[in-house]
């Protein structure tokens, strides 16, 4: 007999069971372990699946934006219901494909496979189908992927109905759990995050790239107003994205327990982490009663978790880190986060004692944070190395040493533990290392890549040979001068386009060339030459002896702010009036010679803020520094700027990659360095060109002697009308020969206190531009204490040797001079330190006053131009017009001949020093000139016969002993028999 129910029955048992079932959705909902119920993961899908459906739209949204993913976007279409709202909710994962190496293939996030063991390949569409999908929540026993309930902490009773911590945690953070295949999830940790598994061309993003995607999505997160903290993940892009601070990590999703098909048993709470193949070995080891060690070579994340355990001890003499064995679970289990690192158990504890089961306690998921933050990132460069080659400076990432060996190119310096490659590899090698989202690799600078853009394209790896300028249109009296490696560098400053800084050696003739390299452009005339002050009327000067085709008249050195700036062909001016000077007309000059561009390297000085505009505005540029910086790359900023001010717009970006810039509490510090070898190689290609003296001293005399035409204009007027009476009496005549004396000795001391200002200037000048051991001879006591006193307030060291240093002391001042690097002039009596010292620690000696006896200024030369002398010798002789030096200069030339002649004097000083052909238009100087002559000929005689006796006494001495020679040979008799005469002032 059958019992067939009414139609009230059956509405009244249905009821009962809605009911039923409503108050059993509610115990699980209260109750998480409850959900390994067969419909619990049904019930969490359905409400994930719910409040997921507003996000689909905006992950669509994003895909039709980025045009990426178009079959998934077509399959959408052709189902706009897709499973939110046409089929039974169920979590689901992508089901990748397995690539041949064991890394799988990322596939279509379209299609997947359900939990609910609903194959969603057979399904077209897929919404929650990507392998990050919040939909992954559910299970059964069927699809053996089961949502565990053991960690109740993680439930958040605030949720949704359904919805656990977990599951919150896993559509709240875009995180990265990839399904590898339809039985196991592959969580593969990469420096920073997940590794890129799969398809790394569409799927790997950089850094950059994700940070504003996620940009992007957590405002599109926060503008959600389904009253959960929710959101969903975006397909695979956003599954690759690195970690996060503040994100939950994937392993969060370890809650969830993953069965594999395969093995046909369930591996309860597993995250199967691909190791790399070449993973860092290392193995656990008894330390001590209760402390264990770890025995591994370096990896930069593995140090990251070492740090977030509590009982971390490292140990510096080992180089080993050991941790109480409280911690060894918690570790064990987070290096399995670490797909580059395997480690070996304690002996004795086997893997069952750290079972992978278990669920990550908060320890471990603290440490798997502190895994995503960004320090975890592993950061690194490239290095530009030489001519066609760069390094990639990196440290240890298997994952990128795989991408080196693609590259054919690739060479592994052992030293160094560096990877180098061809230019040319430059950019398939980048484009790799972009595919690994925890590497943020450096590039090379722009500047690097537009200067050696012929070596980014071909194999090549000769340097251009600069081209031969053809100079037909320069003064041939300079060209045939120019020694050969002077010819080389006009003909590099031509093959620049006439943009360069001429960096060589102190004393190789950076003038001459560069008023060659002017002169080749002299069609862009006018010129303006910008020196410093002390050094303007020898440009003068050198311009007017190179290139005699110019009218000495168009030659002008501006001296006050009120002259006519461009109103000659040449136009040479100080740093300091140019500041004062109208900054258009100043732009308007298309060819500009720095001298002592060093000068410009504090970009916050008047004097820089003035040129700079100028630098940019003109066509041609040429700096000319010995030392373009001194103590750190940061002062060759400016003039790199000057010459290319497309190479680093930014004075950051040149700070952060050649001065080391570091972030400081009161701003930015840039007086580090940073990647010299790659800024020499770009400026040496680019812009900058410099030999040593070293380098071509087989071209260079022995002696160089220089004429600096001092300028007079800061003369006091006390002392410019004293100067001017004291000619003016001598072009008149004297009764006796005594008058005469006593007036040329007078005109001769006011010669001195009208040139110490100019003297201590050009000193100053000299220290400023790296001159870093040099003598100063001066006659008179005045110029001595002024140099002094100059010295001593610029805390520079020297010592000083004058008449009245006793001759004991003499030895010690030369030692001091000769060893004491801090030592840095020697300042020296004409008369009384000419002889018998040794200074040839110095290559360089500077005149701050002639004397009429040429002997004297040689022996004077040759304390430094001697034995143990290595290099060759500058003579640097300060002239300053309308004093005494008008007639004493020619007249120590006409001297110096002679005693060329007689072999007293090694070179033959009017060859090697600069015309002087600019004195004696004047009748009235002709007349004093005479006078001269005649007055220090004749009382002179005495004079010059002792001291070139002397002079051979010591050169005898000397080539008897072949040693350093410090003594003072003269004897104190004749010494004041010879100082007398001349300090007669
Ligand atoms: N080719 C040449 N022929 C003759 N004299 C030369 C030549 N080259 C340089 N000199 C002389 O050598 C001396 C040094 O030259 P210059 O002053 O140009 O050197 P520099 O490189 O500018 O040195 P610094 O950096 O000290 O100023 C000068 O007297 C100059 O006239």
């Amino acid at each position: 007999m059958s019992l067939s129910l009414t139609e009230e029955q059956k509405r009244r048992i249905e009821e009962n069971r809605q009911r039923a079932l409503a108050r059993r959705a509610e115990r699980l909902a209260a109750k998480p372990q409850d959900m390994k119920q067969p419909n619990g993961g049904q019930v969490l899908a359905k409400t994930a699946n719910q409040t997921c459906s507003n996000r689909l739209e905006g992950w669509q949204q994003q895909y039709v934006k980025q045009g990426n993913r178009s079959e998934f976007l077509h399959q959408n279409t052709h189902n706009p219901t897709g499973p939110i709202q046409g089929k039974p909710p169920s979590a689901e994962v992508q089901q990748p494909t397995v690539r041949p190496h064991g890394i799988p293939q990322r596939s279509n996030p379209a299609v997947g496979t359900s939990l609910d063991g609903h194959n969603s390949r057979s399904e077209p569409v897929g919404s929650m189908q990507n392998s990050s999908s919040p939909c992954f929540v559910g299970s059964d026993s069927h699809n053996k992927v089961q949502q565990t309930s053991s960690h109740p902490e993680f439930l958040q009773p605030s949720y949704p109905s359904g919805f656990n911590k977990v599951t919150a945690a896993m559509l709240s953070d875009s995180n990265t759990l990839e399904q590898t295949s339809s039985t196991e999830f592959m969580l593969s940790l990469n420096k920073n995050g997940i590794e890129c598994v799969g398809n790394e061309e569409s799927q790997c993003v950089n850094s950059a790239d994700w940070e504003s995607s996620c940009n992007s999505e957590m405002k599109r997160d926060s503008e959600t107003k389904n009253g959960t903290n929710v959101s969903h993940f975006y397909g695979a892009k956003q599954a690759l994205k690195p970690f996060a601070a503040g994100e939950n990590v994937a392993l969060t999703d370890g809650k969830a327990q993953v069965s594999s098909a395969s093995s046909g048993g369930a591996l309860s709470g597993t995250v199967l982490l691909k190791k790399v193949p070449n993973a860092l070995k290392g193995k656990c080891m008894k330390h001590s009663e209760d402390r264990f060690r770890v025995e591994v070579g370096y990896n930069a994340e593995l140090i990251s978790l070492f740090k977030t355990l509590p009982s971390r001890n490292y140990d510096p003499v080992s180089k080993m880190w050991n941790f109480n064995l409280e911690d060894y679970n918690d570790l064990m289990q987070a290096v399995q986060c670490l797909p580059s690192v395997t480690l070996q158990p304690l002996e004795g504890m086997d893997a069952k004692d750290f079972p992978q089961a278990s669920l990550p306690s908060s320890t471990m998921l603290l440490m798997c944070k502190n895994l995503q933050k960004p320090s975890a990132i592993l950061r690194g460069r490239c290095v530009l190395v030489s001519r066609s080659r760069f390094e990639v400076d990196i440290g240890y990432h298997p994952d990128s040493i795989g991408a080196f060996k693609q590259i054919s190119s690739r060479n592994y310096d052992m030293k160094t533990r560096k990877w180098s490659f061809l230019l040319e590899d430059y950019q398939r090698l980048s484009e790799a290392l972009r595919s690994f989202p925890s590497l943020q690799v450096e590039p090379l600078p722009k500047a690097v890549v537009q200067t050696f853009a012929s070596q980014f394209e071909k194999t090549s790896t000769d340097p251009v040979d600069v081209p031969e300028a053809e100079l037909s249109r320069v003064d041939s009296k300079l060209v045939n001068s120019l020694m050969p490696f002077q010819r080389e560098g006009v003909n590099f400053a031509v093959s620049r386009e006439g943009r360069l800084l001429l960096a060589d050696d102190m004393g190789l003739g950076k003038t001459i060339q560069a008023i060659c390299i002017a002169a080749y452009y002299r069609k862009e005339w006018p010129l303006l030459v910008v020196a410093p002050s002390s050094v303007r009327f020898s440009w003068a000067e050198a311009i007017h002896r190179w290139l005699p085709s110019i009218d000495p008249d168009g030659i002008s050195v501006i001296v006050t702010g009120k002259d006519n700036l461009s109103a000659s062909l040449v136009n040479i001016i100080s740093f300091d009036l140019l500041c004062k000077m109208d900054k258009q007309m100043i732009a308007s000059f298309k060819v500009v010679i720095i001298d002592e561009s060093h000068f410009l390297k504090n970009m916050k000085t008047a004097r820089c803020k003035a040129a700079m505009p100028l630098l940019k505005a003109a066509r041609r540029v040429i700096l000319l520094s010995g030392t373009p910086a001194m103590s750190r790359p940061s002062e060759l900023y400016t003039q790199i700027t000057a010459v290319r001010p497309s190479f680093f717009p930014r004075y950051q970006d040149f700070g952060l990659r050649y001065c080391n810039a570091k972030k400081m509490p009161w701003g930015w510090d840039y007086s580090g360095s940073d990647n010299l070898n790659e800024l020499k190689l770009l400026l040496e290609e680019s812009l900058m060109i410099r030999r040593l003296k070293a380098d071509v001293l087989s071209q260079l005399p022995a002696k160089q002697r220089k004429m600096v035409v001092v300028a007079m204009e800061g003369m006091n007027a006390k002392t410019r009308a004293a100067l001017a009476a004291s000619a003016k009496e001598m072009a008149k005549g004297y009764k006796n020969k005594q008058q005469e004396k006593e007036a040329l000795l007078l005109f001769y001391n006011r010669t001195a206190e009208a040139k110490v200002r100019c003297a201590v200037e050009y000193i100053v000048d000299l220290l400023e531009s790296g001159r870093e051991k040099f003598l100063v001879f001066a006659h008179h006591k005045l110029v001595l204490d002024a140099v002094c006193e100059e010295l001593k307030r610029k805390e520079v060291g020297y010592i000083r040797i004058d008449g009245s240093t006793p001759s004991a002391e003499r030895q010690n001042l030369c030692q001091k001079f000769q060893f004491s690097e801090k030592c840095q002039v020697a300042v020296l009596s004409l008369t009384a330190a000419n002889m018998g010292i040794t200074l040839s620690a110095a290559d360089l000696v500077v005149f701050a006053e002639l004397f009429w006896n040429p002997g004297v200024l040689i022996q004077a030369e040759d304390r430094v131009h001697r034995i143990g002398q290595s290099s060759s010798v500058n003579i640097h002789y300060l002239v300053a017009k309308g004093t005494a030096d008008d007639y004493l200069w020619p007249m120590i030339q006409e001297k110096m001949k002679v005693l060329g002649q007689a072999g007293l004097s090694e070179t033959n000083f009017s060859q090697t020093t600069e015309s002087t052909d600019f004195f004696y238009k004047d009748p009235k100087q002709k007349t004093i000139y005479d006078l001269f002559q005649r007055s220090f000929s004749k009382d002179g005689d005495e004079v010059d016969e002792a001291l070139l006796l002397e002079a051979c006494q010591e050169m005898e001495q000397e080539s008897i002993t072949l040693s350093v020679d410090s003594t003072d040979s003269t004897s104190p008799c004749k010494k004041r028999r010879i100082d007398d005469f001349f300090s007669k002032q």
